[in-house]
């Protein structure tokens, strides 16, 4: 790997509980990811896939060990990185242009660029033909897609997602999992991806870390060499290659394993 963008050295997050009790979420966590990857954090529930994504956000502090941008450590949130959530986070009484430019607008983004970049990335999640809609007027997956665009727009350098599909149904999904690959390809952006599906995090990571149950643990970190360093932009035709089908089977076997020490 050339240098990392994200390093994660020991990473270590402790939660006070209350008289006396802590509970050790995530234990010495370490992995690097390189520039431009899609790196998914996959596991059993609550192995600390979030908090692991909530320290890397900034959102909280590790209790040990360090994460570090670029090789400067991580302390609270930046504008380098950009988180989308699965609830849909957009502003209901702005239009999806407006919504895509608030975050520019805040930082003093001049209009006219801010206008161009927010049809840049409109267009690239598909929803040119909507830019003037509100997002109560759009289906569950065009308005992730409008908090995409929005995240995007901001210019991070990690786009950070915590389940962003997990609300919306099968279709929507598979089309909401090839749009991030085009996404990756012409945003050139890195991404981190929480997931509990295995499918999933087989067809978007370039990496895949497989957290142990509660304390999360790396269990393994997974580079599907089948996938031969490309990416594919259509399910079908990926679900076919040689390699999928027994990769699938050695997640399932890990995540059964894990699974059944909860
Ligand atoms: N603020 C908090 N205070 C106390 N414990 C917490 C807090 N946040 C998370 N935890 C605990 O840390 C552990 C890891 O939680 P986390 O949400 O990171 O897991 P996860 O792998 O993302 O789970 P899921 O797939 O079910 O969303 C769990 O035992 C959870 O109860």
């Amino acid at each position: 790997m050339t240098d990392p963008v994200l390093r994660l050295n020991a990473v270590s997050k402790e939660f006070d509980l209350g008289r006396g009790r802590r509970l050790t979420a995530v234990d010495k966590v370490s992995f690097d990811m390189g520039p431009n990857e899609i790196c998914v954090l996959l596991g059993p529930s609550g192995c600390g896939k979030s908090t692991v994504l909530r320290m890397i956000a900034g959102l909280e502090d590790p209790t040990g060990g360090q994460i570090l941008l670029n090789g400067h450590e991580v302390h609270g949130p930046g504008q380098d990185r950009g988180m989308v959530f699965q609830a849909y986070t957009s502003f209901d009484w702005q239009t999806v242009r407006r919504n895509v430019e608030f975050g520019m607008k805040i930082n003093g983004v001049p209009a006219r660029e801010r206008r161009e970049k927010a049809e840049h990335f409109i267009r690239l999640v598909g929803l040119s033909k909507f830019i003037d809609a509100y997002p109560t007027q759009l289906s569950g997956g065009m308005r992730q897609r409008v908090a995409i665009a929005r995240t995007l727009a901001n210019g991070p350098e990690l786009l950070l997602m915590d389940e962003p599909f997990g609300a919306l149904d099968a279709e929507t999904r598979w089309h909401m999992q090839e749009l991030m690959i085009d996404v990756a390809e012409e945003a050139n952006t890195g991404m981190v991806i929480v997931t509990h599906d295995i499918e999933e995090a087989i067809f978007l990571a370039d990496r895949i870390i497989f957290l142990s149950a509660h304390p999360g643990r790396v269990k393994e970190e997974i580079v599907p060499a089948f996938k031969q360093g490309k990416r594919y932009d259509d399910k079908e035709q990926f679900v076919q290659l040689p390699g999928y089908a027994d990769l699938e089977r050695k997640i399932m076997r890990l995540m059964r394993e894990e699974g059944a020490k909860e």
